[in-house]
């Protein structure tokens, strides 16, 4: 099931719109979103997650509208989403705080404690399930994040800059993670890190002041990256030569 937006606006002030009539579709598996500060990435994941509502036009996940009362908790529990920062719940072990997260989606108390065993071991935090949330490192602090979205069985997971702030070493956690769980899950995730998108990703949509500058395969994104633009340059060469970003 796809997640559509079919001519979204959004303005967070009258007058200002971010989004002016978008129509989009994430593909099926991996899929990075690039685009410079202010562009809109967290506002198009905002709407996706129905955190937010469109003026006018539609976010779809299938035939489920992010806006229709009727399928809101159905389109909440399928769609996952994690913000950019996740926070620890005060008092809370990681294991409740992802059962919580479940609760939170509707799941039975005993339903979301049961399901939050499996979600803490798919994000590799079985061990630490005892362990105050606020004692989480960054890293530990994100995977608690992805274990929250997974845990009511969600189809997409939307990701908004998971890996900031992260080390080289709890980045390529997060990268191998997100791989091998998207076999069962599409992923969107914002990002500022060109380099790794070909070990992870499928597609790339790279977004600029509100718009579609780019959607394609990975493949074809490194082709827009000029000839003879070494290997590891050119994902950045290529965003380069797309966006125009704040002035
Ligand atoms: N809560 C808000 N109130 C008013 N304006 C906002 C709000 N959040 C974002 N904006 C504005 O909406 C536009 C898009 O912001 P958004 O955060 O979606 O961009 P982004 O691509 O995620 O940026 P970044 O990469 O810096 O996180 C920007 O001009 C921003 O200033």
């Amino acid at each position: 099931m796809p997640l559509r937006f079919t001519e979204c606006s959004f303005a967070y002030r009258a007058g200002v719109p971010v989004l002016d009539g978008l129509t989009l579709e994430f593909p099926a598996g991996c899929t990075v979103l690039l685009g410079p500060n202010g562009a809109g990435k967290s506002t198009l994941l905002s709407l996706g997650a129905s955190v937010l509502a469109p003026a006018s036009g539609r976010v779809q996940l299938g035939r489920m509208c992010s806006t229709d009362r009727r399928h809101r908790g159905e389109y909440r529990r399928r769609v996952g989403w994690l913000p950019q920062n996740v926070k620890p719940v005060p008092s809370l072990t990681v294991r409740e705080q992802a059962a919580y997260a479940g609760w939170l989606k509707g799941l039975s108390r005993s339903d979301a404690w049961e399901r939050s065993a499996r979600a803490l071991d798919q994000v590799r935090l079985a061990e630490l399930a005892g362990r105050r949330s606020h004692e989480l490192s960054g890293g530990q602090m994100r995977r608690l994040g992805i274990a929250q979205s997974l845990i009511h069985d969600a189809q997409v997971v939307l990701l908004d800059e998971p890996t900031a702030g992260l080390d080289p070493v709890q980045r390529g956690v997060f990268r191998e993670l997100v791989a091998e769980l998207s076999e069962s899950v599409s992923f969107v995730v914002s990002t500022h890190q060109t380099e790794d998108l070909a070990d992870v990703y499928e597609s790339v949509i790279v977004f600029d002041r509100g718009q579609v500058a780019f959607q394609g395969t990975v493949r074809d994104f490194f082709a827009r990256a000029p000839e003879g633009v070494p290997v590891e340059r050119r994902a950045e060469s290529a965003y380069r030569g797309l966006v125009r970003g704040e002035v």
